[in-house]
């Protein structure tokens, strides 16, 4: 609701600068709070990330799943209106969240659009994140594998690097996809398994076309010599025989 105060053109003469400044001296001490609080939010995620030290099977930080659960938390409070806005605000306090733990490298492979991809890519991590574009795909999912950084890939561009995740680069787990309704580009990292964001699977199998109703429920992303990337809202467990490669919110 906007008030609107009826004022002689006069008196909106001489009281506005007031109202101006009264209203941005608001503003200044609420922009104090919130530099006082968003210290304080980077200092426990220091902390966290200090407990992280502890042995984490060569995982990069990142935790998509806890990500995925701030989100949701901010956004319950977030006026409708605003929730644009406080999402992309809210990845860009994790992102820097996540840089107090050390600085996240992203690699990004798109050979179409790749503006596309990569402005994605930021959104996603934020500009704490170092992002850089890689011209082959398996460089990107070596940096990734090598728990270096994360790698974006796109898919359905000509290349099926997605096979190797049930290959060489197994150590790696999808854990996000971008695109509006179907992904058109994912995100891989050496993620701990039990950090996966809730969400739909997402499989490379062998044989059977995806969407062909051979696997039910399933949404096929790309194929290639009959193997299939695809998703599935089924609770398939990832590095288990369904041929589960990670998990996308
Ligand atoms: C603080 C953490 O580390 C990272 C930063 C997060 C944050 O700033 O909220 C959330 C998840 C992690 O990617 C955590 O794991 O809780």
């Amino acid at each position: 609701m906007t008030l609107t105060l009826v004022k002689s053109p006069d008196e909106a003469a001489e009281t506005e600068p007031l109202t101006l400044a009264a209203l941005r001296h608001e503003i200044d001490l609420l922009d104090s709070e919130m530099v006082a609080l968003f210290q304080k939010r980077l200092e426990l995620a220091d902390r966290v990330g200090r407990a992280k030290d502890a042995p984490t099977g060569g995982y990069v930080k990142l935790r998509p799943d806890r990500e995925q659960a701030v989100l949701a938390h901010v956004l319950q409070g977030a006026r409708p209106d605003t929730r644009d806005a406080v999402e992309a605000l809210w990845r860009e306090v994790v992102g820097h969240g996540l840089a107090r733990q050390g600085q996240l490298s992203v690699r990004v492979w798109a050979p179409v659009e790749p503006a596309r991809a990569f402005d994605a890519a930021r959104l996603r991590f934020g500009r704490a994140a170092e992002l850089k574009t890689e011209r082959d795909p398996q460089a990107a999912l070596a940096f990734a594998a090598e728990g270096k950084g994360v790698a974006v890939l796109a898919i359905n561009a000509g290349d099926p690097w997605w096979m190797g995740l049930r290959r060489e680069w197994a150590a790696l787990s999808v854990f996000e996809g971008f695109g509006r309704d179907i992904p058109t580009s994912l995100a891989v990292g050496r993620i701990d398994p039990g950090a996966l964001p809730r969400g739909d699977r997402v499989l490379v199998t062998a044989g059977g076309d995806a969407g062909d109703g051979s696997g039910a429920g399933r949404r096929g992303l790309d194929t290639h010599h009959g193997w299939t990337l695809s998703l599935t809202s089924a609770p398939v467990v990832p590095g288990g025989p369904e041929g589960c490669v990670g998990a996308i919110a």
